[in-house]
């Protein structure tokens, strides 16, 4: 642990959710000084330490010495190099931490024979504080480990444990949500232009849409039927627009964009 009684961090992969949890948690106070990270060409690594201070390491062995948490933010294609590359580095009193889709903890922990692993879904809201993080607890991890992986992520949203069959749907729906929601508000953007809106005032309106719309269902209580109550007065404007996203069966598409996502990681699932 460093002097915050934040533990000591290694990234093994300095890419967009490395960079996104790093940015919330040297927000939420913890201390770069006490993160490191490796990437295969070295430019991640060398791009957040210039940006956060966190400490480019010179190779895995170097960035995982006395780290409690090891974090695994490679693509799932390279996921077998990454493990092959840290298989003796590890022991029992650290934890690998897995953010790679479509890889199963026990393929994982197959890997690296002893060391507790956790598999968390972080989205790339964790980035201000307004993430949704969902974990699960692989081999050897006790509710211990799974609380310390927890605590990291408090800070950065809301935390959530599920078990592990539901994770590629979790990746879907939360993991790539954010993807999604900013899809909308770009069409949202697109309509307003066409509409006579300059573009940049189309855009903050549209961002500001969503955000107030993600403002108010972060109340207790707030449901999204609510919400779009609150707006459409009858016979309305609000109206008539739902009433084209319920025609054209936008649902059904949000859906099928699930089910693709799903399908596409269900397809490349690593197991043991
Ligand atoms: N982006 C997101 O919002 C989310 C991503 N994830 C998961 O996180 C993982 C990473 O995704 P993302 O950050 O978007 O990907 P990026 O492509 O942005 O980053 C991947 C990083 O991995 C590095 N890398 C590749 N192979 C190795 C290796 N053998 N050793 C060390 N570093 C290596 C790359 O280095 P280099 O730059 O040199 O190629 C790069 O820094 C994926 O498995 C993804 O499914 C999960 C939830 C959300
Ligand atoms: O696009 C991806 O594959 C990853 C998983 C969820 C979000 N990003």
């Amino acid at each position: 642990m460093s002097g915050t009684d934040h533990p000591t961090l290694a990234f093994i992969g300095c890419g967009r959710i490395t960079r996104a949890l790093v940015r919330g948690l040297v927000a939420a106070g913890h201390t770069a000084h006490a993160m490191r990270g490796v990437s295969r060409s070295g430019a991640g690594a060398l791009a957040l330490s210039r940006e956060f201070s966190l400490t480019a390491a010179d190779g895995n062995a170097a960035a995982v010495r006395g780290a409690d948490i090891v974090v695994l933010a490679v693509h799932p294609h390279e996921t077998r190099e990454a493990l092959a590359a840290l298989s003796g580095l590890l022991g029992s009193e650290q934890t690998l931490l897995s953010l790679v889709a479509s890889w199963r903890t026990e393929a994982v922990a197959a890997a690296l024979p002893g060391v507790p692993v956790v598999r968390a879904v972080p989205n790339v809201g964790v980035a201000v504080g307004a993430g949704a993080t969902v974990l699960s607890a692989g081999p050897h991890a006790d509710a211990p480990r799974l609380a310390a992986v927890e605590r990291l992520f408090a800070p950065l949203g809301e935390t959530f444990v599920v078990g592990e069959d539901l994770l590629e749907a979790v990746s879907a729906v939360s993991g790539a949500g954010p993807a999604l929601v900013a899809h909308f508000a770009r069409s949202l953007a697109e309509a307003g232009r066409s509409r006579g809106l300059d573009a940049r005032t189309a855009a903050v309106l549209a961002a500001h849409a969503v955000r107030g719309t993600g403002a108010l269902l972060a109340q207790e209580g707030v449901t999204v039927e609510a919400v779009m109550d609150s707006v459409a007065s009858p016979g309305g404007m609000t109206e008539a627009a739902l009433r084209v996203l319920d025609e054209d069966e936008v649902s059904a598409a949000v859906r099928r964009a699930v089910d693709a996502a799903v399908q596409l990681s269900m397809g490349r699932l690593a197991r043991a």
